[in-house]
This record gives structure tokens, C-alpha cells and sequence, in this order.
């Protein structure tokens, strides 16, 4: 205990009679089934980066720099265990790895999507319609759409996710491609999907994006909400950025980016503009113009 206080996990109290642990806001998000808008269990997403397979993608780094792997390189958690993560062949692996990751990845994206909708009211203020490309089981739009009830919402995410999405009245979900095909929309959201992939791959994506969306002058627009690499938000926020940088080159093909990196890519799929709205912790909401 003592050590897990000196690194910032629980508090103490040494004054009392006998020494007294507590939570601070970090534990605070390991405890289940707390009944708050902002909370979400983050029990799995620790539980996957501790992981075996996860540890020894990492301690293979090395091994895996000085190879000479022809592209699309894979990361090296493929490159080891021969499926990618987060992918439908994962569970071939590990099922009990899989379940894991699966949860932790919706916990970890779902993480203060309240806040953002808090603090970035314009982002969704006067829109019409919205696609949330790769969307999941929809808990974001959800969201969403209790703040703006009358902003029509349509989920894309691949058949498989949304065979077992719950339906809603007002929530239009269609199972289908990215790569192919984005539903036409006023706005296309894009959170935490493009760190998944690489340079090439974005710039598709984002292709994709413009066709499904109207003009600039239409209200037309592409929000993604992802980290933006910098110091800006002081040393903490940046430790945790690069760590999020380090997991994704681990266990991805995808990578974190900073302004400089987003901008190329915006230029790449055709786009004109953008701006970056706010940013919130080690994430930023960046709108982006066709
Ligand atoms: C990390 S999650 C995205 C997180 C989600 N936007 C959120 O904030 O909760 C990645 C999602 O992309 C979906 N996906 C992956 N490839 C896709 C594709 N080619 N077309 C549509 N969805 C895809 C996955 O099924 C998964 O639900």
C-alpha cells in the first residue's frame, strides 16, 4: 500500500491512529458500478496493458526495430503472436485476452465523453445530422444525443459490432465498411479510430469522410477527437500522450500525432481547413473543413 500511495494511486492518512488508505481520482476509476455520468470502469483497460502478451510485445521492441519487415509493416504484437490486436482474429490467441481488450478499449473510449459534450457545446449545437464512423455499440452518440435530441444520429461500425448494438428510436445504425462507404451525414465523427491506423490508411479514411459530408458552406465538417502530441498541457498530460504513443506502435499499426502530423494528412484527403476546438486533458477536439 505504501508503495501504491507513493505512486499516486490511493491517498493516506498518517495522522490517524492507524494508518488510513483512500481513493484519489485515479483509483476512483477502478471502482465498479459507480452511478456517474462521467465514470467508466477502467478495471480491463489496466488488466490488458499488464497483460502477458501485451508485456512481451513490449519486451520485443528491439528484436522487432531491427528487422527488416516489408510493409504494411506489423506491429509488434503481430509480428510476435502472429494476429493483430483488436481485431476479429485475436481471440484465435487468447479469448480470455480478447474479452479483455475489447472492454478495455470501450472503457478507455468512453472516457469523458461527458465532459467534452460539457465543454465543447458548438461542436454539436445547430448540426442536423452526424455519423459516428466506427461508432461501436453506440454509447457515444447516446450520449449525444440526451444533450441535442434533435440531431439525427446514425452509428457505422463493422456487421459484427452491430449485430449486438442495442436499438434505439432515434439512433440509425448501419453495418458496413469505412473504407467503402461513410453514411452521408452534416458532420462525421471520428474518435479514437485514426490512432489505429497508419498515414495511408487516415488519409483514405478521411477521403471517405468528404465524400459523406456537404459543403463548408453547408455546415459540412469532420470532428475528430484524438490525442494532439505537444507539451501544451503541461509535462503529466505529455507523459501520458507518449505513453499512448508507445502503446500504439507496440500493438498497433497506427501511432499519436502531433499538429504537424494531422495537418499533412488533412492536406493529403483534400481537405482545407481546420481547427482545433479544445483540448481536454491528453485529448484534443479538432473540426476539420472540406
Ligand atoms: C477503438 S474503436 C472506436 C472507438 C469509438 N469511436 C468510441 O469512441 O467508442 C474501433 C472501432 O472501429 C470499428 N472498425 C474497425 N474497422 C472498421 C471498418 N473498416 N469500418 C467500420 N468500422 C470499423 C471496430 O469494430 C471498433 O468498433
Amino acid at each position: 500500500m505504501r508503495l501504491l500511495v507513493t505512486s499516486g494511486i490511493f491517498v493516506s492518512d498518517s495522522n490517524a491512529e492507524v494508518e488510513t488508505y483512500g481513493l484519489n481520482p485515479l483509483s476512483w476509476l477502478l471502482v465498479e458500478g459507480v452511478e456517474s455520468e462521467d465514470h467508466t470502469y477502467q478495471k480491463y483497460f489496466v488488466l490488458g496493458t499488464v497483460s502477458r502478451h501485451y508485456v512481451e510485445a513490449g519486451l520485443s521492441l528491439a528484436d522487432w526495430f531491427k528487422k527488416d519487415l516489408p510493409a504494411p509493416v506489423p506491429s509488434p504484437f503481430e509480428e510476435l503472436h502472429g494476429v493483430p490486436l483488436v481485431h476479429e482474429t485475436t481471440k484465435l490467441l487468447d479469448e480470455e485476452l480478447d474479452r479483455i481488450v475489447n472492454e478495455g478499449v470501450a472503457a478507455h473510449d468512453n472516457l469523458a465523453i461527458g465532459t467534452i459534450i460539457r465543454e465543447c457545446s458548438d461542436l454539436f449545437r445547430g448540426l442536423q445530422s452526424l455519423t459516428d464512423c466506427c461508432g461501436g455499440d453506440g454509447t457515444t452518440v447516446r450520449a449525444i444525443l440526451k444533450a441535442y435530441p434533435d440531431i439525427k444520429c446514425t452509428v457505422l461500425d463493422l456487421p459484427k459490432v452491430i449485430e449486438s448494438a442495442p436499438a434505439h428510436d432515434s439512433v440509425t445504425y448501419v453495418a458496413g465498411d469505412m473504407f467503402h462507404t461513410i453514411p452521408p451525414a452534416q458532420a462525421v465523427m471520428l474518435k479514437l479510430v485514426l490512432h489505429f491506423w497508419d498515414d495511408e490508411d487516415c488519409v483514405k479514411i478521411l477521403e471517405q469522410c468528404k465524400k459523406a459530408i456537404p459543403s463548408r458552406e453547408e455546415g459540412g465538417k469532420v470532428i475528430i477527437i484524438e490525442i494532439i502530441l505537444g507539451p501544451s498541457m503541461g509535462p503529466i498530460m505529455y507523459e501520458s500522450q507518449l505513453l499512448m504513443d508507445m502503446l500504439m506502435m507496440v500493438n498497433t499499426r497506427g501511432r499519436q500525432r502531433d499538429e504537424n502530423d494531422w495537418r499533412e494528412i488533412f492536406t493529403k484527403a483534400g481537405y482545407s481547413d481546420y481547427k482545433i476546438v479544445k483540448k481536454i486533458g491528453a485529448r484534443g477536439i479538432i473540426e476539420v473543413y472540406p
